[in-house]
């Protein structure tokens, strides 16, 4: 669906997209997950031809992607980070408004935007203006304009930013109804947890570089880290700490508020030595819990910091 090679762009003197190369294929949806200032945004406005890059190719449906693709641009969604939309017409008009950019029979289009209208659930705000509506039905209004004309290819830049979680799961819930109905979807985001949820193959973005790519799992394995253990400990000195470190598996350990945090490696069975070795110390403890690596754990791990911070 989406080819990119190479794809270097500046503004100035910052390098914002360094050599940056994707692959996205028919029917998944592909998640660009980073910090904020990695990138995604020029990434997303260098495929559809919104911006100029200095060097790199793209392509979008096997075609040479080029601001005059206009057959490609018929058939691609776009949802931007900035709510796009005439403050003077309604939430229908506004639907209409851009359906009829792609769709000029009256009949198909008053269909397609009444879909369009059920499927974000604005079916009781259809006479409101804008400026009406909260911030979590405004970006829904703006998911409608850019999926009403049913494109096969949607791209969708930051869609939930500043959104109340109840949007957001509706937004959730609502891409993924539009990939299981046929549409490849390219989802951008900071948040780690949505990206987890929704997407089947990933591109870790930093600095405008891909530092790593593929199903949440490939990415997980990609790590030393296998399991997080955290134990409520009342005490521990600094020589017990020292011999936890030591444990068989154990990649570092950390003794933060009254918290002991163990990272172990794959198929360490860390935990088990670690309970006997709290026990056999007398060592009191309290709620022990334990996670998998995540991928804020795969962006630490690879580029040291945090995905948030
Ligand atoms: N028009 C511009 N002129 C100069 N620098 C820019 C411009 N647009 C973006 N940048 C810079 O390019 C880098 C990448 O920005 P971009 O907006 O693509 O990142 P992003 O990952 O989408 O971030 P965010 O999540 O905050 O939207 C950042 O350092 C940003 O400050």
């Amino acid at each position: 669906m989406i080819h990119v090679k190479n794809l270097l762009k500046r503004y100035g003197d910052l390098v914002a997209l360094d050599h940056l190369s994707l692959d996205i294929k028919e029917g998944e949806i592909f998640g660009l997950l980073g910090p904020n200032g990695s990138g995604k945004s020029t990434a997303i406005n260098c495929i559809l031809s919104l911006l100029s890059f200095d060097k790199g190719e793209i392509e979008i449906f096997g075609k040479k992607m080029t601001p005059d693709a206009y057959e490609s641009k018929r058939n691609i969604g776009i949802v931007m980070q900035n709510v796009a939309v005439f403050d003077e017409l309604t939430v229908y008009e506004n639907i209409d408004y851009f359906c009829g950019l792609y769709v000029h029979d009256k009949s198909e289009r008053k269909r397609l935007v009444e879909e369009a209208i059920d499927f974000v659930e604005l079916g009781n705000f259809k006479k409101f203006h804008p400026k009406k509506l909260s911030g979590g039905l405004l970006r829904r209004l703006n998911i409608a304009c850019g999926i009403a004309h049913r494109p096969k290819l949607i791209i969708l830049d930051e869609p939930t930013v500043a959104v109340d979680p109840q949007s957001r799961n509706k937004i959730l819930e609502g891409i993924a109804r539009l990939n299981k109905q046929g549409a490849t979807i390219v989802y951008t985001s900071h948040y780690m947890e949505e990206v987890e949820q929704l997407c089947s193959r990933i591109a870790i973005l930093d600095k405008g570089r891909v530092i790593a790519s593929g199903t949440q799992e490939e990415l997980k394995a990609m790590i030393t880290l296998g399991e997080k253990i955290t134990i409520e400990a009342f005490s521990i000195n600094e020589q017990e700490l020292q011999q936890l470190r030591e444990l068989p598996g154990v990649l570092s350990v950390q003794w933060i508020e009254k918290r002991l945090v163990i990272k172990s490696g794959k198929k360490a069975g860390s935990l088990e030595a670690v309970l006997d070795f709290l026990k056999t110390h007398e060592i009191g403890f309290g709620r022990i819990y334990s996670e998998l690596p995540t991928l804020n754990d795969v962006f630490l791990e690879i580029t040291g910091k945090q995905l948030r911070d």
